[in-house]
């Protein structure tokens, strides 16, 4: 007999079709959209409680349920087509990325819920003991997919109907969002506190609800999102105005009932609808420093030093005494003097970088950062990337990276750090920071016995389609990676106090995969070479 009562629109085997009148069952499947079904409660040939038309639900259910895992089975076969195609290309871009994890955590626990419905956990059970090493994405990882997107949305000033038309800057790259699709991302921004890019999500989500034939989602639920966030924003009257849409749609909503109230009296208190207009810039609602929207337009490549600046630098080639360099100079650009930051091209070979990769990969850990107060080293969201290290005796091409950066710089490599090598998958960034310890930094670089990191050498690894430069706010410079060129410069003065003007940052990456090595040299047994590498010894700011 009919027991279960559906409880929500997601709840297949329950018995919603037979009590409301028209009610739709709704089930969200993942890139199409819903499927629904719709019975009558009173179908003329059936009384209510008739064995037939329980009979006749049971069987529709049963169809039902067949429909939606086919669809769903379609829907995750053309993206697994599509995906292998070119597996990396696919996951390369971050609607992809985002969708794929989506498909694999949200998605993927609605049709367990289907499967294991009355029958079929045997099912799963096996599934899950033949699903061997395979590790589905957690919903941390949806949430920082998410993010990721988000974060780029921002950096690059990305349009949001846009990105979920599947299109960055222009080029399609991926499969467009749902409404549901959306809705999830809008979730997880409410879900950080990220009340702005909840109603951008949100926003876009009732958009693409009102083209969506089968809807994905229930469009009370992206209201209440919506509304809550709009009111956190500072929008009161027009939360209240969501909220009465809200209330339209579902009259006896008890959370909107309350809110309604609340609003109403916050307006009233306020004598006036505070209608939050145009002239409310985003970054306002973002809570972003000058600082910050600097940062951006720098990853973004609108900004550039002063042309008095860029008239003095020049390219070159370093002979800085070293017989092997008479034979093959290094070719040297200057991106910025005083302080020099310094790009050499084409020094790391194709071989070496695929070695370096190659040893890296397995053993590559989320990347850390020292913790500023206790000295302890942690994950943080202001550095994403994964990274491990690589000692010269473990190949030969590590160890001729090595020697040609103390050909390079003249530094000697005696003391300096193993050579870190990191990738930075989509969104992945670190954002603005010094390489070396400040004084106030417990313990840092304590333990190694080589005082501070005096220069850095930064290889790249591969081009990046879009976004990851490394840029120098203080300079107004960005680096766009080059696969093979490496990057070098000074953190130090002369007199061991750090450069404040080499603060940089690696930008999110937008398209594609970034990866690059550094060298961290430090001070110790520097003292008759610094700066015998270069010409001009670096020069000295108070900043
Ligand atoms: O990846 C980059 O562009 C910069 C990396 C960096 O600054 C670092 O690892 O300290
Ligand atoms: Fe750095």
């Amino acid at each position: 007999m009919f027991a279960k009562q559906c409880t929500s629109n997601k709840d297949v085997d329950c018995d919603a079709l037979i009590l409301g009148d028209d009610k739709l069952n709704r089930v969200n499947i993942p890139g199409s959209n819903l499927y629904t079904i719709n019975i009558r409660k009173h179908d003329q040939k059936y009384s209510n409680n008739s064995p037939l038309i329980i009979m006749h639900q049971k069987q529709l259910f049963r169809e039902h349920k067949i429909l939606l895992l086919r669809k769903y089975a379609e829907v995750y076969m053309e993206q697994y087509e599509k995906a292998s195609q070119d597996v990396q290309a696919y996951v390369e871009n971050p609607i992809n990325a985002y969708l794929l994890v989506k498909r694999l955590t949200t998605d993927w626990k609605e049709v367990r819920n289907l499967i294991t419905t009355n029958t079929g956990e045997e099912f799963m059970a096996d599934f899950d003991e033949h699903k061997g090493d395979l590790k589905f994405p957690s919903e941390e990882d949806l949430n920082g997919a998410a993010v990721a997107l988000t974060r780029l949305q921002d950096t690059y000033e990305l349009d949001t109907a846009a990105l979920a038309k599947g299109e960055i800057n222009g080029v399609k790259y991926a499969t467009e969002l749902t409404a549901a699709d959306c809705f999830e991302l809008g979730r997880q921004s409410y879900s950080n506190a990220d009340h702005y890019h909840t109603q951008l999500w949100m926003m876009e989500a009732d958009e693409r609800l009102k083209r969506e034939v089968n809807q994905s989602v229930e469009r009370s639920e992206i209201l209440e999102y919506l509304a809550f966030s709009t009111f956190k924003l500072g929008d009161v009257g027009l939360a209240l105005d969501l909220t009465n849409k809200l209330l339209e749609l579902i009259p006896t909503h008890e959370r909107a009932i309350g809110n309604k109230v609340y609003y109403e009296d916050e307006i009233a208190k306020s004598n006036s609808v505070q209608r939050k207009g145009e002239d409310e810039t985003v970054a306002i609602l973002q809570n972003k420093t000058e600082a910050r929207l600097a940062y951006e337009a720098l990853c973004r490549g609108e900004t550039t030093p002063s042309d008095k600046i860029l008239a003095k630098l020049k390219c070159r080639y370093l002979d800085n005494g070293n017989p092997f360099l008479k034979i093959a100079p290094f070719k040297v650009e200057e991106a910025y003097a005083k302080p020099d930051i310094l790009i050499f091209h084409d020094v790391m070979a194709d071989d070496e970088i695929a070695t370096i990769k190659a040893l890296a990969q397995p053993r590559f850990q989320r990347a850390t950062v020292q913790n500023f107060l206790t000295g302890a080293l942690e994950t943080a969201q202001y550095r994403i990337s994964k990274s491990a290290w690589l000692k010269e005796i473990e190949h030969k091409h590590v160890a001729d990276v090595v020697q040609r950066v103390e050909d390079m710089t003249g530094l000697t490599m005696e003391t300096a750090e193993e050579l870190q090598v990191v990738n930075y998958g989509i969104g992945g960034h670190y954002e603005p920071h010094y390489d070396f310890a400040r004084r106030e930094e417990p313990n840092a670089f304590h333990s190694l016995g080589t005082g501070n990191r005096i220069a850095t050498v930064l290889f790249y690894m591969s081009d990046v389609a879009q976004g990851g430069a490394t840029v120098f706010p203080y300079l107004d410079i960005a680096l766009w990676p080059k696969k093979g060129a490496a990057a070098f410069w000074y953190n130090l003065h002369s007199s061991g106090e750090g450069d404040k003007m080499t603060r940089h940052a690696a930008c999110p990456v937008l398209a594609g995969s970034k990866w690059v090595s550094n060298k961290w040299i430090h001070e110790a047994g520097q003292q008759f070479r610094r700066p015998c590498g270069l010409k001009r010894p670096p020069a000295e700011h108070t900043a």
